[in-house]
């Protein structure tokens, strides 16, 4: 337990590093390419992310007892939250070179999941593995090392704003996940 907290720590002061316009260009091709098939995507990511870490389906009422990956994928509740999250990289993707717009979207999306949802942020984390594993898959011709790289970037800059946010309203994590 102490130990995990030390690693949050630490992960806070590892801000990571800003983009190079390289790597953003390369988010914005191969993000392009997904968004096309935006809803597929998404649900790919999210059933893959409540597959393989059930738990994670603890925070969603309305299918957090469905295990058929058949049955997750006709659940609205997840389609809607599929969106919502593609619609969120989305606007980040589009708002690279803005940072101030950068940190306000993070600001709402981990403010709404610490005092709304109550999620544990290292599903964030867990998510950002789960969207890099299902984007090589579906997308290989363009995941690239180096798109790989990139993506990896952001996805840290992205946990580690929320995991900010969590700090700021004093999240206390309640249980081992
Ligand atoms: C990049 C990551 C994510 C983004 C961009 C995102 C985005 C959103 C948005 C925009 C909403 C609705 C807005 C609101 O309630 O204020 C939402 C709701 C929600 N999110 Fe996320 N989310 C992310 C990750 C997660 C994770 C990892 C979990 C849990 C494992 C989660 C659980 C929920 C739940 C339970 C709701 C409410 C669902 C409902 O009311 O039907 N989210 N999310």
């Amino acid at each position: 337990m102490e130990m995990e907290q030390q690693d949050v720590k630490a992960d806070r002061l590892e801000r990571p590093d800003p983009l190079l316009d390289s790597e953003r260009e390369m988010i914005q091709d191969t993000w392009a390419k997904v968004y096309q098939n935006c809803d597929d995507a998404g649900v790919a990511i999210l059933i893959r992310l409540f597959v393989n870490f059930p738990s994670s389906k603890q925070y969603f009422s309305q299918f957090k007892q469905v295990e058929d990956p058949e049955e997750l994928e006709k659940s609205a509740q997840l389609r809607k939250h599929a969106r919502r999250v593609m619609n969120a990289i989305n606007t980040l993707v589009e708002n690279l070179h803005d940072g101030e717009k950068v940190v306000s979207v993070l600001k709402l999306v981990g403010k709404a999941h610490a005092l709304r949802h109550k999620v544990e942020p290292v599903y964030f984390k867990i998510l950002s593995g789960v969207i890099l594993e299902v984007l090589g898959e579906d997308f290989s011709d363009h995941f690239t090392p180096e798109v790989v790289g990139a993506w990896t970037k952001l996805l840290d800059a992205i946990y580690w704003h929320v995991v900010g946010v969590y700090e700021e309203v004093g999240w206390v994590s309640s249980s081992a996940v």
